[in-house]
């Protein structure tokens, strides 16, 4: 991050706090640098440090990755280097900003909480999102049978159920077909759905307004809390932990919560290993990617939803089977295809047929049947296992590189038509017998470690989206 571009976030801070806490406590503070994702800055005491970052690191976080930096934490250090400490925390936490105050006074303006709390429910449900329109399949089933057992808003049986898998799968679908289900059948219960970010966002804004008490009691008056791309609150550290006294509280008063993540809750990297233990408590299920049937299914089910808006459009036998067999990135961009076809075919006046659907969906098709590249699978492993791109090609032997680089020859396997020796030579040029070995123990070790098949699995998903 530039200079020139920590004055203009300041200047969104200047807004966001107003003048005199912005005079007090944001103008001393000098962008120093910003490195594996941590902002240092350069404060004038230890006092001040420790304040800023109890009051508003989360809102000079969530500033930042507004404005397309990626930054976890913030570090505060004075003036002579020495890194500020908080007072309560150890040591080795000294350069994080961790600490949420437990209290802030009341806001003398403060609205009553009720007030409050009915423009939070206003967080839009999408109609589109029920569970009439949602097509089960293998894939989905469990995450179905999960959701509808909880949208019947029974006695709490697991708590919280956690749904989770890739991109477009039906996560969010899935998490408003409940929350409509349950103003049906439960129109007495208080059911709040926001996503992670509408949370975090949530709570800086009450910091900001000295307005906790009320976020508190906002938040642990709800029946049911459902939270979206939980995620998204991981290396955000005082989110985090209010996030985990509203989960207990709710929790202890046997409320419901609903969470949706993009993996696993073990796999979520930085979020707190509390956290983590908390969301594993209940119901943890996996959407897994869709396959030929249930593509096929979708698109059946949005063209009889279509059907009324297009009435007098048709579709040749074997376009839906040929786009369910093609298009196997995920759900949205299947139904945007359907959409895109529908769209094209009234404006032309035509019958959807093979030749219409290879013209409209010409970029589609394409990028579906993109090939993917051994550079490409050296490059996401070795981001994914945070070690350089030549530490994966080149001949070191620590485990910490050659377990990576076994998993990206497995993958080079899997993902191109690349040959053995072919592999081989772009690993350095080792010899062919070495990748097979590479191939052999991944598989072997898929079967045996759930870590190792998680991580093939995530690499895999990263890299046919
Ligand atoms: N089983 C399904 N039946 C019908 N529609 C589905 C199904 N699965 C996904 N969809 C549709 O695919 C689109 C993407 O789904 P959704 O937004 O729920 O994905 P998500 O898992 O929350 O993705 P993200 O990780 O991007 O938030 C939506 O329009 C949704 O209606």
């Amino acid at each position: 991050m530039t200079q020139e571009k920590w004055g203009q976030l300041r200047s969104k801070l200047l807004k966001a706090i107003g003048k005199n806490n912005y005079t007090t406590w944001i103008e001393p503070l000098e962008f120093q640098e910003l490195q594996d994702g941590v902002a240092t800055f350069s404060v004038p005491t230890n006092f001040m440090g420790n304040y800023v970052s109890q009051n508003f690191a989360d809102l000079i976080l969530y500033e930042m990755n507004t404005a397309g930096e990626s930054v976890q934490r913030l570090a505060f250090r004075v003036a002579a280097n020495s890194p500020v400490r908080p007072s309560n925390e150890h040591e080795g936490d000294s350069a994080d900003v961790r600490k949420t105050p437990q209290s802030q006074p009341l806001s003398q303006q403060a609205e009553p909480a009720q007030d409050a709390l009915e423009s939070l429910q206003a967080a839009p449900l999408d109609a589109r999102f029920t569970f009439d329109s949602f097509v089960v399949g293998k894939p989905n089933e469990l995450a179905h049978a999960a959701a509808r057992r909880v949208s019947e808003g029974g006695p709490v049986t697991f708590n919280p159920l956690v749904l989770y898998g890739g991109v477009g799968l039906g996560k969010t679908h899935l998490m408003h077909a409940i929350a409509w289900e349950l103003k049906n059948k439960r129109p007495e219960l208080n059911v709040l759905y926001l996503s992670a970010e509408q949370f975090m966002y949530r709570f800086v804004q009450a910091l900001r307004e000295r307005r906790m008490m009320d976020f508190k009691h906002l938040f642990r008056s709800v029946d049911v809390l459902m939270v979206d791309d939980v995620q998204f609150i991981a290396g955000k550290d005082s989110t985090q932990e209010e996030f985990f006294h509203t989960f207990n509280a709710l929790v202890d008063q046997n409320k419901q919560i609903i969470i949706s993540a993009d993996r696993a809750p073990g796999e979520i990297k930085d979020l707190e290993e509390r956290v983590k233990s908390r969301l594993q408590c209940g119901l943890v299920v996996d959407l897994h990617p869709t396959d030929y049937e249930l593509r096929l299914g979708i698109l059946q089910n949005k063209v009889q939803q279509y059907s009324s808006t297009y009435p007098d459009l048709t579709i040749a036998d074997g376009v839906l089977e040929f786009l369910a067999h093609r298009i196997s990135t995920n759900v949205r961009v299947l139904e945007g295809a359907l959409t895109r076809l529908f769209a094209f075919a009234s404006l032309v006046g035509r019958e959807i047929d093979m030749e219409l659907t290879q013209d409209c969906l010409a970029d589609v098709l394409r990028a579906s049947e993109r090939k993917i590249t051994v550079e490409e699978i050296q490059r996401k492993v070795s981001d994914y296992y945070n070690i350089r791109l030549s530490d994966i090609i080149g001949p070191k032997r620590l485990r910490s590189y050659a377990r990576p680089r076994q998993v990206a020859m497995y993958l080079c396997k899997q993902l191109t038509s690349r040959s053995l020796p072919e592999i081989g030579r772009r690993f350095g040029g080792r010899d062919h017998t070495t990748v097979m070995h590479g191939v052999k123990r991944i598989e072997e070790l898929k079967v045996t470690d759930g870590q190792i098949a998680e991580d093939v699995e995530m690499l895999r998903r990263a890299l046919e989206a």
